[in-house]
């Protein structure tokens, strides 16, 4: 009798409570297939991740992803620019690179991170192969330290080459070229040279390249904080000069031309790069351009470096090398100046470049 009474009392309170238990019920499996949905899409975005991550190492060299470490530094302050005394930004948004406001540390992570390669150009012909002692031993020291860097050196003597030990990871390349009889031919023709090897041989070995002259030294660090699509680097001679001093091209039958209202900065011949397909394009618009003037019987009045610069003009660069990237002892220490890392060497002009005099080798 009162197990009957049990039942039906059981029974009672499962119809009063029914609606509720289904709506219980339903709640619980949408909430299962929403959580395991919410699991399944992450874990496809990880994986997604992790593919993309495996096909750039495949195409770069095939080397093993290198953990994010810990990241471990004082955070940015909206608040507190790290330099207000000098432009660290031009109109088109390509940051200029000052000591202070970059820190080598992160840019390191991502670059090794990518396993980037930097490409080192350099030409010594005939007797500029006195300065690659000097380029070599301070590039070794203060040039992408950390990162794998190949020395391609464009010669025509390259028994000349020193015979030097480099770190790991980094290997000197000499490529052997033909030579001109005037100085201002050669320093053109890099950018032939260079235009032809991107395509030929640096886009299947490394990632960026660095383009500078031979008659250089290192003198503190110049690192992946240059790296860049396309990069160009203030002369020291005219950071703080106006337009209308710039030496530009001024005659308008040269292909370097640049009218007096044009024109950001005066950028040097001597320091320029960017990935192998920006350098590929920019030296190949400029070997065509010097060659168009030769064919007028014209020589801009920089020679290479006036084309470079028009080509900057209309095609602007997505980082600037400050001119702490190319300085000379000559202009001082200004206060601005936090580091010298990239010095010209003096040299006796008319004893190197001439073809007669023999002092220097
Ligand atoms: C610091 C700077 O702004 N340098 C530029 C400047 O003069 P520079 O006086 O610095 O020119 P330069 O004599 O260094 O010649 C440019 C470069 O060409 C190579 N070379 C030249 C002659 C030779 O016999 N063998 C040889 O290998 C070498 O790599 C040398 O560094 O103007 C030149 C064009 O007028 C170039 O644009 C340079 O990059
Ligand atoms: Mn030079």
């Amino acid at each position: 009798m009162q197990t009957d009474h049990r039942k039906t009392r059981i029974k009672g309170l499962f119809s009063k409570y029914r609606v509720l238990l289904i709506f219980g019920l339903c709640l619980f499996i949408l909430g299962y297939f929403w959580q395991a949905s919410k699991g399944s899409w992450l874990k496809r975005k990880i994986s997604i991740l992790c593919d993309t991550q495996r096909n750039k190492t495949n195409v770069l060299h095939g080397l093993p992803e290198i953990a994010l470490p810990r990241m471990v530094y004082s955070k940015p302050h909206i608040f507190k620019p790290p330099r207000t005394d000098v432009l660290t930004m031009t109109p088109w948004l390509a940051p200029i690179i000052w000591d202070g406001t970059f820190n080598l540390e992160i840019l390191n992570e991502q670059f090794r991170q990518r396993n980037t390669t930097i490409g080192l150009t350099v030409f010594a012909i005939k007797k500029y192969v006195v300065f690659l002692q000097r380029f070599l031993a301070t590039a070794e020291t203060y040039f992408m330290v950390g990162h794998r860097v190949k020395y391609y050196i464009f010669t025509d003597r390259p028994e000349a080459i020193p015979n030097m030990n480099v770190k790991e990871g980094r290997e000197i390349v000499p490529l052997r070229v033909q030579n001109y009889p005037r100085w201002q031919e050669i320093s053109m023709r890099r950018m032939e040279m260079l235009s032809y090897y991107s395509q030929q041989r640096f886009i299947h070995e490394v990632d960026f390249l660095v383009c500078v002259d031979a008659d250089m030294q290192f003198s503190n660090e110049v690192g992946v904080e240059i790296l860049s699509e396309v990069f160009g680097t203030i002369h020291p001679g005219f950071y703080a000069a106006e337009r209308q001093a710039f030496t530009y091209e001024r005659r308008s039958t040269s292909e370097a031309y640049i009218p007096l209202d044009e024109g950001d900065f005066y950028y040097c011949g001597c320091f320029f790069g960017g990935t192998v397909a920006e350098v590929h394009k920019l030296t190949k618009k400029c070997h065509e351009a010097i060659m168009a003037d030769k064919s007028k019987s014209l020589e801009a009045i920089w020679h290479e470096e006036s084309h470079l610069n028009k080509y900057f003009v209309y095609h602007k660069p997505t980082k600037i090398l400050s001119p702490e990237y190319l300085w000379d002892n000559g202009l001082g220490s200004p206060q601005f100046l936090k580091k010298k890392r990239f010095l010209t060497v003096p040299k006796n002009h008319a004893a190197i470049r001439n073809k007669r005099n023999s002092n220097l080798k």
